[in-house]
This record gives C-alpha cells, sequence and structure tokens, in this order.
C-alpha cells in the first residue's frame, strides 16, 4: 500500500465536476448529517487558527464516511485581499485517504470544489425554501463564489431578472460582463434587493450588507459569507425576523457571527428537511446560513477521484 498518491490539478477537477451529478451526491450527504448516526459519518466542526496579519485564518475540515468508503480533509486558507490580487481570497487542498489502511490516494486542488459544492448547497436551500414567486435573483458581491452561485441558480432556475451588486461598481460590471445572460448591475444594495426573491449574499464583508427592512417578505436568503463568530453580511431584524435554516447547526453556534451576535434562534439544518424531520416554511422569509461543511468536499472529491479512476 505504498502507491504515491495521485495530484490532481484545479483544471482537472473543474472538467471532472458535474452540478447534475453532484447535486444529488450532496443533498445525500446533507440529510445523512443531520441524522447523528457516528457510525455512518463523523464530521467535527471545522478547526480554525486565526491569522490575525491577513484578518484570515486556515482551516481543517475532516470527515469520515465508512460506508461510501470516504475519509478526507480540507485545508484552507482564507486571506482578505485587496480587489484586483491575483490569488483568490480562498485557497483550499483537498486529501482523500484509502479508509482501509489510511494511506493518502489523491490530492487535489480545492478551488473548484468549494466554489461549486458552495453554491450547490445553496441552490439546494433554495429548491427546499423556494419562495411562491421566483423572478428575481439578487447577488450581492462579484467574487468567486458570485460566479459559482450565478451558473448554478441559473441552472436550476428560470429567473426573470438576475441583478448584481458590488462595493465598487466596475467589478459588478465585469461580473455582468462575464456571464452568459443578462445581468442588471445595481448601485446600491437596497435597489438591488428591491423585490428580489432569492437573495445570495457572498461578501468578504464583516459588517451586515443586507438590511431586514429592505428584504421582501417570502424571499429566501442564502448567506453565504461571514464565516468567523464575530463577522456579519446581515443585520439583527432580518436575523430576527426570518426563519433559520444552517448546513450545521454546531458549525453555526461556534462560527456565525449572524447567528451568535443577533442570538437568532437557529429553526433547523436543511438536512432534517432533505430528511422529512422539520418544516420548510417556504411562504415566510428564509434565511440559509451556510458555513460549508468537510462532508461537502468529501462527497464531491470523492466523485471526482471516481470519475478520474474511470477514464484511467
Ligand atoms: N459558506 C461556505 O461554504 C463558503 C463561504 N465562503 C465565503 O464566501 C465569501 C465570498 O467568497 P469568494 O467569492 O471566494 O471571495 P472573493 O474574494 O472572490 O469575493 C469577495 C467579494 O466580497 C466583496 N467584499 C469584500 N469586502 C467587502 C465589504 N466590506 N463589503 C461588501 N463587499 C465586500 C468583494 O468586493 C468581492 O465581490 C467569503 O466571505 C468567503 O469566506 C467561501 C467559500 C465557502
Ligand atoms: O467551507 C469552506 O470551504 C469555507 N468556508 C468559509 C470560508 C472559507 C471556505
Amino acid at each position: 500500500m505504498s502507491r504515491q498518491p495521485v495530484f490532481l490539478s484545479d483544471g482537472v477537477v473543474a472538467g471532472l465536476l458535474r452540478y447534475e451529478e453532484l447535486i444529488p451526491r450532496l443533498e445525500e450527504a446533507l440529510g445523512k448529517f443531520s441524522l447523528r448516526r457516528s457510525s455512518e459519518l463523523l464530521q467535527p466542526v471545522r478547526s480554525v487558527m486565526p491569522l490575525q496579519n491577513h484578518s484570515g485564518f486556515l482551516g481543517l475540515m475532516p470527515s469520515y464516511m465508512p460506508n461510501e468508503g470516504i475519509l478526507c480533509t480540507k485545508m484552507l486558507t482564507f486571506y482578505r485581499r485587496e480587489a484586483g490580487s491575483s490569488l483568490p481570497s480562498t485557497q483550499a487542498s483537498v486529501l482523500l485517504f484509502d479508509p482501509e489502511y489510511g494511506n493518502v490516494t489523491a490530492v487535489m486542488d480545492g478551488l473548484d470544489i468549494t466554489h461549486k459544492r458552495t453554491a450547490a448547497v445553496s441552490a439546494i436551500s433554495a429548491k427546499l425554501l423556494k419562495p411562491a414567486q421566483l423572478d428575481i435573483l439578487c447577488i450581492l458581491g462579484s467574487g468567486h463564489q458570485a460566479l459559482s452561485h450565478y451558473e448554478v441558480f441559473t441552472l436550476l432556475f428560470s429567473f426573470k431578472e438576475v441583478r448584481v451588486w458590488s462595493r465598487r461598481m466596475e467589478s459588478a460590471t465585469r461580473f455582468a460582463a462575464s456571464v452568459k445572460g443578462p445581468v442588471t448591475v445595481c448601485s446600491s444594495v437596497k435597489e438591488a434587493v428591491n423585490g428580489a426573491d432569492v437573495i445570495i449574499t457572498v461578501t468578504s464583508s464583516s459588517e451586515p450588507v443586507l438590511f431586514g427592512n429592505w428584504v421582501k417578505p417570502g424571499a429566501h436568503v442564502a448567506a453565504v459569507g461571514a464565516c468567523r463568530p464575530n463577522w456579519r453580511e446581515l443585520d439583527d431584524d432580518l436575523m430576527r425576523d426570518a426563519v433559520i435554516y444552517v448546513d450545521s447547526r454546531e458549525g453555526a453556534d461556534t462560527e456565525s457571527g449572524d447567528i451568535i451576535l443577533s442570538g437568532a434562534k437557529v429553526f433547523a439544518e436543511i438536512g432534517e428537511v432533505i430528511n422529512g424531520t422539520a418544516p420548510a416554511f417556504c411562504e415566510k422569509t428564509t434565511v440559509f446560513k451556510s458555513l460549508g461543511m468537510g462532508i461537502q468536499d468529501a462527497v464531491s472529491a470523492k466523485l471526482v477521484f471516481d470519475k478520474w479512476k474511470s477514464q484511467q
């Protein structure tokens, strides 16, 4: 069992990972996670080491799904970057092990996995908590996650209008020009979210950018940024008035400033909605607070590795 691990570059991973195959695997994993059967799935809360010099952190995200033959960890760094930096703010590597023997079988670049699995889980939340009307999609932020969220949301849903807002107008304009379909560039958050049915927050902000009194009652918000206990994207009004769903209760209670600082109560994990053990309040304003989980990376990496092996 002393074979060297294979290395799969970002280009190879991106070529193999397809939303159509990824989404059902993520749904299954989210449902399993919420059952809390430790014989089937283990995933501790992300271990985080702050990197003060960079307003960032290094995170370790292990997970184990013995029945799936998955033992995996993602290692990531998040650095708060100035606009125009050539490096992405989140960088990641994923290690897959042979669960039988403990040797590393594959090391893969984790960028595309992080972009796609995060966006796919937000799209799953919108599918489960679908508002009655689905005409307007609004994306706040114009970076990597904005792009992957645009891709999967326009793949799964048919919006009449897609809007984008970014702190710097030229970034929003560049984003709109880079995607296939029409995108309205908005000059303020208030204008962007006005009447929107689905709002995605994908900013690196540590202060609220989205305020509850701007949000249409019954809208669904997928809140993806603000992944540290003292960072916010959403204000107290929105956190108090919406029904709050999360990927992991333990993760949310440990890492989400929006939840910890607002004192908002988590209603359910989206895995519980998938399992039918918690209701989907589609008619109410809902927030899905995403922090990201190791199992999401693990099932993505396993999918990529199996496809790569089948082509050798
Ligand atoms: N929940 C999850 O599973 C994951 C969450 N993330 C988080 O998603 C967010 C976006 O990630 P990426 O798109 O990869 O980053 P990025 O660096 O590519 O884009 C960040 C965006 O945030 C904007 N921004 C930065 N500071 C801001 C501020 N103070 N106010 C408003 N906008 C601001 C930037 O202009 C840019 O549009 C980050 O907070 C990241 O930590 C990233 C990966 C997974
Ligand atoms: O789950 C992830 O991957 C990340 N979550 C929070 C921000 C950095 C990446």
